[in-house]
């Protein structure tokens, strides 16, 4: 049933086109077994907010988008997007492998998103996300032959195709090259700010996170332990120094201001190894 976010959404930077889909998690738990991931977790994100999901890992950052996209039923408390139970209809998610079926071709793979159309519209409908993402000559050529980053472009056309309501990106550029993701990131915030979906980004990069969200969100002990509006100009520079003091502000969090000198990626067990 619908029902008013717990507290009133805070003024956030939004997308134009008001086609996202608000995001509220209330009282959400979720255990696996006796191990319980995420506490009685209160979130709300307004429609067409970028929000970034940082955390050590293990935290529970994909048991969370697992939930906002109806893929996993929350233990305990009540997940809504648009106010409605999640389902597949309204939103997409993007992992970190592209995930192409590699017996089909470029426009194929994003027609595989397609959702109602007849077959020339649909076929349009992927042609035109495929130009979005700039690959629009790719379309006849086999996954095989595009380097990482144009892999990932046609996982975006595919996740976006469809004109979802909601995108949930689970660590999405995590496998690219440092130039590759920042042309990435520079192009995922390009087609945000036009489509004016709900993003929702996993990432270990803190860094990336403050270039691309209106708000970021640190997980620890299964809540949230930090909740930092990110009140930048787009596009934003990296290494600014507004970017610098947040993302001290997150490392502190993370890792205690004792360490302010840890590395940015919290990538995995290297992180984990040196500040646990
Ligand atoms: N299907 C499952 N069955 C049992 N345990 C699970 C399952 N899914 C997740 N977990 C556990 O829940 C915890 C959180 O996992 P999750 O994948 O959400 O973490 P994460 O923050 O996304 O981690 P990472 O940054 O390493 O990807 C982990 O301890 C994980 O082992």
């Amino acid at each position: 049933a619908a029902f008013a976010p717990a507290s009133a959404p805070k003024p956030q930077l939004r997308a134009a086109g008001g086609r996202g889909a608000s995001v509220t998690l209330r009282g959400f738990s979720k255990s696996f077994g006796p191990k319980q991931v995420l506490k009685k977790l209160d979130l709300h994100a307004p429609a067409g907010q970028f929000i970034a999901i940082v955390g050590k890992s293990g935290c529970g950052k994909s048991t969370l988008l697992r939930a906002i996209l109806g893929l996993d039923q929350p233990t305990d408390g009540v997940v809504t997007v648009a106010d409605q139970p999640p389902t597949s209809d309204s939103a997409r998610i993007m992992f970190q492998e592209p995930r192409l079926l590699p017996w089909a071709r470029v426009l194929d793979n994003v027609l595989v998103g397609v959702r109602g159309l007849g077959k020339i519209e649909a076929r349009e409908a992927a042609l035109d996300a495929l130009r979005k993402v700039g690959l629009g000559d790719r379309a006849g050529e086999w996954p095989s032959v595009l380097s990482g980053g144009q892999k990932q472009r046609v996982a975006l056309a595919r996740a976006l195709v469809s004109r979802p309501r909601l995108l949930a990106l689970d660590e999405p550029l995590g496998a690219l090259d440092a130039l590759t993701r920042i042309e990435m990131q520079n192009l995922l915030e390009r087609i945000w700010q036009k489509q004016g979906f709900t993003a929702v980004l996993v990432t270990h990069d803190v860094s990336e996170a403050l270039a691309l969200a209106d708000r970021v969100i640190v997980l620890e002990d299964g809540g949230v332990s930090l909740d930092l509006t990110v009140d930048l100009p787009r596009p934003r520079r990296r290494g600014s120094p507004g970017i610098a003091r947040l993302e001290g502000q997150i490392l502190d969090r993370l890792f205690g201001a004792a360490d302010r000198d840890a590395p940015t990626d919290l990538h995995g067990d290297l992180a984990q190894e040196l500040y646990a």
